[in-house]
């Protein structure tokens, strides 16, 4: 059966329109040769459509590109920096004042100039109010006494007093006194208020001056900078009388001042504190586009906040603050201590420095931070000197000195760091980067702020303290009920109880009570033949015998008097009819102890004792505010009395 054969007699075989059989030669041939490659419109079509696309990305990359610039250019234009001078408003008396109330700073800066503020909690009082006390910051408030500050953190349920320890002695501090009021003079009438904030007014030297396009830029990024160890950088003013650079006024002062406080202590918790601030402000200062680097950083621009947070402060066209006549020099006199000697070598440094001089500056830094006072202070030279000596490539290179207490009291490691810092080689001085995580080795991750520090000390107190309360509580009523068993030995529970809480104890009457009287018989003959010693000797052993039978009869030991011994049942107590039979059997039990007690010091002479009792009324009461007495009064205790001594030895008499 042929394919046609197939069709006919299976209409459907071949599944293909017409049901035809497939050709045996496919169209295009077993090797497409039939089939040439045609170039044909879709093709161009295609590539014309990835072309046009491409084009279209391009354009709109290059359209949104400008319309950044468009953007920022208004940005640049709009120039938020730049504040107007009606901006800048002197500081009143009433904002200083407010400013003081939450800081010590401008105490310490500008009022009281020999102010230290070193702080060491001195007192600390504690009230525990809740269970799991988490201590918060309520108020913070500055006293100034004489020539110290108090500064008082009132936390939820825990006080702290801080007490900032002040310059030993006037005389002594006098000279640096003076400069110190000097200096502070000079930066309170540089304080103003601008923008809600606290400020410093860095004067611009120029008259008028036009801003260039890549200024314009770098004034943008200072605005724009955001990190919490650079100081806010809040404008410059170009306009009338308030012509300057406006940075945010921080109130502990710089850490020049705060090192050459000799009085303030500073141990290393501050210490690396600061350090660590200064490296996170510079490694930001680094990463930026425009500024770059800071050209002079020096330990006088790093300011120290309220919360003790190391700022670091001044970068930026600080060219524009320079004196006229002295703007050929790239910064003043002072400063040179700082300038790495690549720069001091070179005739005109750029103003902005360079990454590897601001390490160098940082070096110097960290040895004023070691050795507690301003750069080379223990080189004991000129300073004209020194600039010189640094400036010569000397070997080894002239550099602060340390002496031994510096060297013992700080970490080695530390040493070695300030060493590669100011390296005369540029390039072998660390970046900022490599230098924050030196210092992590060298004093561990600290990665909160000494404020937080103190904070979380205060709140781990406040938890300790919770538990020492309830520790020292339970002592404390220990300690009461001791005392509490005492008074009860000396006044009856109930008097003593009145007593304590200060109520009135009336004298009361009793019906019916039984006295009981007793006394040694021969006892001034006993007496002549004892020392005094051995007197109260018997008597303790004697009474002590009585008073452990006193506890198994509701009975109550009023007093003894000398050789006789005072008891009496249903009082204060009352207790209807058994007061009687509790006296006799307590008597009798007496009787039977004195039969068989021994004198100590005269074992052979037998001891015997005459008892009175008598049953009848009688009065009760305290007697007396400084040794109350409870005392009883009537006829039944001299009645009692009577009996006793008209008694004889060895024989209750009793009526
Ligand atoms: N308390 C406080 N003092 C500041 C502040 N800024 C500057 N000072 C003080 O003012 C003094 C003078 O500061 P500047 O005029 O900046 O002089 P400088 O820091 O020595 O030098 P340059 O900044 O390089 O010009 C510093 O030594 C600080 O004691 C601040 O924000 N707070
Ligand atoms: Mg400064």
């Amino acid at each position: 059966m042929n394919f046609q054969t197939v069709s006919w007699f299976y209409p459907n075989f071949w599944k293909t329109p017409g049901n035809k059989p497939p050709p045996s030669i496919p169209v295009c041939g077993f090797y497409n040769e039939k089939c040439p490659v045609e170039t044909d419109g879709s093709i161009i079509k295609v590539i014309g459509g990835a072309v046009g696309g491409t084009i279209f990305l391009i354009g709109a990359i290059i359209a949104s590109v400008l319309l950044r610039r468009k953007q920022n250019e208004e940005q640049l234009m709009l120039m938020q920096w730049k504040l107007k001078s009606d901006e800048i408003t002197p500081i009143d008396t009433k904002q200083l004042r407010a400013f003081s109330s939450n800081s010590v700073s401008i105490v310490s800066t500008a009022a009281v100039a020999d102010v230290d503020v070193s702080v060491s909690v001195v007192a600390v009082g504690v009230s525990v109010v809740a269970v799991g006390v988490s201590v918060m910051v309520v108020t913070v408030g500055v006293s100034v006494v004489a020539v110290g500050v108090r500064v008082s953190v009132v936390a939820v349920g825990v006080s702290i007093s801080v007490v900032a320890v002040t310059a030993a002695s006037l005389e002594d501090t006098q000279a640096a006194e003076h400069s110190l009021r000097q200096k502070h003079e000079a930066l309170l009438s540089r304080l103003y208020m601008c923008r809600g904030r606290m400020a410093v007014l860095k004067r611009l030297t120029r008259e008028q001056f036009h801003v260039p396009r890549e200024e314009l830029l770098l004034l943008k990024e200072l605005k724009d900078m955001s990190h919490d160890n650079v100081n806010l950088f809040i404008g410059m003013c170009m306009e009338g009388d308030n012509r300057s650079i406006v940075m945010e006024y921080c109130n502990k002062g710089s850490l020049y001042d705060i090192l050459e406080h000799e009085d303030t202590k500073l141990d290393w918790n501050f210490r690396s504190s600061f350090i660590f601030d200064l490296v996170k402000g510079m490694e930001y200062l680094h990463t930026t586009q425009f500024l770059s680097s800071h050209g002079r950083l020096k330990s006088t621009n790093c300011v120290i906040d309220s919360r003790w947070v190391l700022k670091i402060t001044d970068y930026g066209p600080h060219y524009y603050t320079i004196p006229l006549d002295t703007a050929e020099a790239y910064m003043d006199k002072k400063s040179l201590l700082w300038a790495a000697p690549e720069l001091l070598r070179t005739p005109t440094p750029p103003y902005q420095g360079t990454h590897k001089a601001d390490v160098y500056s940082f070096g110097i830094i960290l040895s004023e931070i070691i050795i507690r006072a301003a750069p080379y202070d223990h080189n004991n030279k000129e300073f004209d000197e020194i600039v010189q000596r640094v400036e010569l490539r000397e070997t080894p290179p002239y550099r602060p000195v340390l002496n031994d207490a510096d060297r013992t009291q700080c970490p080695e490691s530390l040493v070695r760091l300030m060493h590669q810092c100011w390296s005369e080689e540029p390039e072998r001085r660390p970046s900022f980067f490599a230098i924050r995580r030196e210092l992590r080795n060298v004093f561990g991750d600290k990665s909160t702020n000494i404020m937080d520090n103190v904070l979380k000390m205060m709140e781990t107190h406040a938890n300790n303290l919770e538990s020492t309360v309830n520790e020292r509580t339970k002592m404390l009523i220990e300690e009461k009920k001791k005392t509490d068993v005492l008074l009860y030995r000396l006044l009856p529970a109930t008097i003593a109880d009145a007593l304590k809480f200060g109520r009135d104890v009336p004298p009361e009457t009793y019906e019916q009570v039984t006295i009981f009287f007793s006394d040694i018989v021969g006892f001034t003959n006993i007496c002549s033949q004892s020392t005094a010693l051995q007197v109260v000797d018997l008597l303790n052993d004697l009474y002590s015998t009585f008073d452990a039978i006193i506890k198994s009869h509701d009975a109550y030991k009023v007093e003894t008097i000398g050789d006789s011994y005072l008891v009496a049942s249903g009082l204060p107590k009352r207790n209807g009819s058994r007061h009687v039979a509790e006296i006799a059997d307590m008597s009798l039990g007496m009787m039977v102890e004195v039969k068989t007690f021994r004198i100590r010091h005269m074992p052979r002479t037998q001891m015997k004792m005459r008892i009175g009792i008598h049953t009848g009324p009688c009065a009760a009461g305290v007697v007396g505010s400084a040794m109350p007495r409870y005392c009883l009064f009537g006829d039944t205790v001299n009645t009692a009395s009577r009996m006793e001594s008209n008694g004889e030895g060895m024989r209750m008499h009793e009526t």
